[in-house]
């Protein structure tokens, strides 16, 4: 019997969606009001949940204290009140769309999960905009 245990976490940042090897009217087109060159923020919503076996003897799937203290390490200090494009070097090379932050996040967070228990995240980059990457 497989359970669902989630998270729910959150984390400021700023960010711009481009191509440097792109012209700016290129840009402007696909990224629009995103390629802002003064960047912009979002306040991310994430929810991270890890599925697997109830332990017989604690009752957990995983110690939710565990889950909270691994996602601030990992994921908070990282990346909250940061520039995601010019502060955090995974994306150093890489657009931080909210596609690319959840696979980074969850990254980050599958080394540190048991191996038999499976990992999701789920960003929202905005109320009405979110993502999910399970690996
Ligand atoms: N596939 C993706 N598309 C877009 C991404 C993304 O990360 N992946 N990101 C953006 C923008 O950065 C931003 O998230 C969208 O802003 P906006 O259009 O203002 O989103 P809202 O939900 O606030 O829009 P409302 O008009 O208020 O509903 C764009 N696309
Ligand atoms: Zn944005």
């Amino acid at each position: 019997m497989k359970v669902k245990v989630s998270r729910r976490a959150h984390f400021n940042a700023a960010h711009r969606l481009f191509r440097p090897d792109w012209a700016d009217d290129k840009n402007n087109r696909v990224f629009g009001k995103c390629n802002n060159p003064n960047y912009h923020g979002h306040n991310y919503e994430l929810i991270v949940s890890v599925t697997g076996e109830i332990d017989q003897e604690t009752g957990f799937v995983m110690d939710m204290k565990v889950l909270k203290d691994l996602i601030r390490s990992e994921v908070e200090d990282a990346l909250d009140h940061k520039n995601l494009n010019l502060q955090v070097p995974e994306f150093r090379e890489l657009n931080p769309t909210a596609e690319n932050i959840a696979v980074v996040i969850w990254n980050k967070l599958r080394p540190h999960i048991p191996e038999d228990k499976a990992l999701e995240v789920k960003l929202y980059e905005t109320p009405r905009n979110f993502v999910t990457y399970t690996g």
